[in-house]
């Protein structure tokens, strides 16, 4: 099977049913990262038929609790997941991608340049600074994370940036539902509930996951999020 054939067919199995020219678009971000990786240090993840499955398919899954309109940011976008994954998927969207490491930043806008993607950025910043900007607090309808830090710490960096009935869809490994166990006060206080939580399997290896939804009930309270060093040391 060549690599969009794999690519669509695993998708299919996850329950997405993508057009070729997605597909191309996708296995092009592939080759970017691929080929950037030694400059940006951006995945241990070389093989091809690997990242299809643990990058690709494993930030596609998103889509499925997303509507194809609206604003996203994704919080720690790294090498662009599932950020960029969700733009090619979800054209219609408006998506900020946010890094705290600025050379990946410039990785990113030139990696959306040359997969002439639109209305979609990125910005250098560190989330729990950036949602005190009333330019950015609860302005969101969508925040994404994948692989940035645990669901109690996560939830403070990201639910701030969304608007009363937004969602926060945190892309987790097969340990998230043991962390939201850990978090039911951080929901809590940051003005959140929990709406759904979706075991999944990936389709080639059938690696676990866990897909968290939190929904924001209402306006988070001013003083949060805390400073990085005190949402370390005492997380909610
Ligand atoms: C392990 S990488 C994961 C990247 C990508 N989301 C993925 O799934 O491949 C974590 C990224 O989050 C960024 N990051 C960590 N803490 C952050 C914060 N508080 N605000 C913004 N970015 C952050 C790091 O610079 C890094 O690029």
């Amino acid at each position: 099977m060549d690599l969009r054939e794999y690519l669509k067919a695993g998708l299919k199995k996850s329950g997405i049913e993508i057009e070729d020219n997605k597909a191309e678009k996708l296995l092009k971000f592939m080759e970017i990262v691929l080929r950037e990786n030694k400059k940006f240090n951006l995945t241990a993840i070389t093989d091809e038929k690997e990242f299809i499955e643990k990058h690709i398919i494993d930030s596609a899954i998103a889509v499925k609790y997303i509507k194809n309109e609206g604003k996203l940011i994704d919080i720690g976008s790294g090498a662009g997941m599932p950020g960029i994954i969700i733009k090619i998927l979800n054209d219609d969207m408006d998506i900020l991608l946010l890094d705290s490491l600025n050379k990946r930043v410039n990785y990113l806008n030139e990696t959306i340049k040359e997969l002439e993607l639109n209305n979609i950025e990125a910005i250098h910043a560190r989330a729990e600074e950036l949602s005190h900007d009333k330019d950015y607090r609860e302005s969101f309808d969508y925040v994404t994370a994948r692989a940035v830090a645990k669901l109690n710490v996560l939830t403070e960096y990201t639910t701030p940036f969304i608007k009363s009935g937004g969602k926060f869809i945190a892309l987790k490994g097969s340990r998230g539902n043991e962390e939201l166990e850990e978090s039911k006060n951080a929901i809590g206080s940051l003005s959140c509930k929990l709406l759904d939580t979706h075991k999944i399997n990936l389709p080639y290896s059938n690696a676990e996951r866990d897909i968290i939804v939190i929904e924001k009930i209402k306006p988070t309270l001013d003083r949060y999020p805390r400073k990085q060093a005190k949402i370390k040391k005492s997380p909610l």
